[in-house]
């Protein structure tokens, strides 16, 4: 990957060119993302078009660079927090609320509650083999005070000047993830604007534009996996998901005090890098603004919103997602197509 990377005082170029040699390839080609100053006039263009950017030095998490392991265990307090574990790397997400409908569904991730120190303990003891951990849970004031004075010395005059210049909503949550070497989070697209703060050790990003629905194949909208990608990136099914030949994306390497800014809808896999140790990010996940005028053609992930919208109605109005099928292809086969 060519990529023009600027020296980054927390982690040093070598880092990055070292890492970018190590990667597995996939089946399709990916160009870098541009990796900028935040003063860089061309940030503003690319966040403006809704397209990926990797920000550096806008010091927004600067306040939580000691934010590791150890700090965190002594610090974080005694909640209880939302792991997910594993005996694989990949963590595919599944909504909670819309597993009733599928008892039969086989998880390979569970959901575990337990404090910092009982998850810190399984990272250290981890051998090869035993189940692998992924902490995923929001900030919120459980966290003990020394927490909560760096997160209150977040740069968030930066962070509101983005959101009021971009029109963004509310900011919804800060999603802190901390994650064993290698865990990867499966492609996905999310409804919400996202600045992901990277503090500790470094992820692998893989992204595609909203066109590129039609080569991923997400999961019904009622299915418990929803926005996810039905295809398995490492073994992909041709025969099932003929256009996934047609992919190609973007990716970047972030490392301590990079920002990527993550556009509604792009779809994104995450992956911390093997062999470089545990990962440390917050994400900053707002509400997308609300359009001014609709402006055609209409964008990609405004139609995506809109199929959205349909299979949820269909769905809801039908109430039994085992007809969806049929009654969406009585629709199409041979009077569209
Ligand atoms: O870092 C990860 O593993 C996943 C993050 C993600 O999907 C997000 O912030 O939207
Ligand atoms: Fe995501």
């Amino acid at each position: 990957m060519a990529t023009s990377v600027e020296r980054s005082p927390e982690s040093g170029e070598d880092a990055y060119s070292t890492i970018r040699g190590e990667l597995k390839q996939y089946s399709f080609q990916t160009e870098p993302v541009p990796r900028l100053h935040h003063l860089d006039p061309r940030v503003e263009a690319l966040m403006r078009a809704e397209k990926p950017v990797v920000i550096t030095d806008t010091n927004l998490v600067k306040s939580a660079f000691h934010w590791d392991a150890d700090y965190l265990s002594s610090n974080i307090g005694s909640a209880k927090q939302t792991v997910y574990s594993s005996y694989k790397n990949k963590f595919l997400y599944y909504d909670d609320k819309k597993l009733p409908q599928f008892p039969d569904l086989q998880l390979a991730t569970k959901h575990e509650e337990m404090t910092f120190k009982e998850f810190t303990e399984k990272v250290k003891n981890h051998k090869k083999g035993d189940k692998i951990y992924y902490l995923q849970q929001a900030l919120n004031d459980s966290v003990g005070k020394s927490l909560v004075l760096d997160f209150i010395k977040f740069n968030w005059s930066w962070a509101t000047e983005q959101q009021k210049k971009y029109k963004w909503g509310a900011l919804t949550s800060n999603l802190l993830l901390v994650g064993m070497d290698g865990v990867i989070t499966p492609a996905h697209y999310d409804e919400q604007q996202n600045f992901f703060a990277q503090i500790g050790g470094f992820k692998r990003f893989l992204l595609f534009d909203p066109s590129m629905f039609e080569c991923l194949y997400p999961y019904p909208v009622y299915h418990p996996h929803d926005r996810q990608s039905q295809v398995d990136f490492d073994n992909p099914d041709h025969e099932r998901f003929p256009n996934f030949r047609n992919l190609y994306g973007q990716e970047a390497i972030v490392g301590p005090g990079d920002v990527l800014y993550l556009p509604i809808y792009w779809w994104h896999q995450v992956e911390s890098v093997p062999n470089h140790g545990m990962t440390v990010s917050v994400n900053f996940w707002y509400k997308s603004g609300t359009e001014e005028k609709i402006v055609y053609p209409l964008k990609p992930q405004q139609k995506v919103a809109m199929m959205r919208n349909i299979e949820k109605m269909v769905t809801s109005a039908i109430n039994n997602h085992e007809e969806v099928p049929h009654l969406l292809k009585t629709m199409v086969l041979g009077r569209y197509t």
